[in-house]
């Protein structure tokens, strides 16, 4: 399977773990897609609109033989199977998958944005990624990743709340 690629997922409704767990068993289960790596998960402070319950965040990395499009329309039908209905802009959702990297490309279409446009403003998608790859550089961005985390004023509300291994990811981000 040819293409990388790297997906967040959240959830702050219901059984917050469960979604994320069998998220991670669906996307498993699709013969075109192998999970090759996990974060930990973090228990986040609500971002955009405030006003609702904290999140579990975490991040994975996947081989696929699909394309850009194909992975989308995937999580997008795991989205539904597990109860996501859209109501409120960033608002409450049983589960959320975005896709943030997918192998080196930029894609800037209606329904697909790569590198995720959000991404490098959101300490509850980076410190997921660089845990698995504390390297990472995105595709249209000559610093690291890694050096986003300096400008962005929200890392306090994002906590380990699952740790995959003993590695301290925060330790990234001191001095
Ligand atoms: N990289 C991407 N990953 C997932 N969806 C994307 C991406 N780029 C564009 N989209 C589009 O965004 C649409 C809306 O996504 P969604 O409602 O999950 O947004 P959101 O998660 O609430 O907000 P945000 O995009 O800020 O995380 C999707 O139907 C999809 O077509
Ligand atoms: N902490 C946190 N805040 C959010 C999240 C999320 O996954 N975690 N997702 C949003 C819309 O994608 C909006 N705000």
């Amino acid at each position: 399977m040819e293409n990388k690629a790297y997906i967040a997922l959240g959830s702050n409704m219901g059984d917050r773990f469960g979604y994320l767990t069998q998220a991670i068993i669906l996307l498993e289960s699709h013969e075109n897609i192998a999970v090759e790596n996990t974060s930990s998960i973090y228990e986040t402070d609500p971002v955009g609109f405030t006003d609702q319950d904290q999140f579990l965040n975490m991040a994975i990395q996947v081989r696929t033989s699909l394309g850009p499009v194909e992975l989308l329309d995937t999580c997008l039908e795991i989205e539904l199977k597990l109860g996501r209905k859209r109501e409120i802009k960033w608002g409450p959702r049983t589960l959320d998958l975005d896709i943030l990297l997918f192998s080196h490309e930029n894609i800037e279409t209606e329904k697909l944005t790569i590198p995720h446009p959000r991404m490098s403003e959101r300490a509850f998608v980076i410190l997921p990624l660089l845990e698995m790859d504390p390297n990472l550089t995105l595709p249209n961005m000559k610093e690291p990743l890694k050096n986003c985390l300096l400008s962005i004023p929200d890392r306090e509300g994002v906590r380990i709340w699952k740790q995959k291994n003993g590695e301290d990811v925060f330790a990234l981000i001191e001095s």
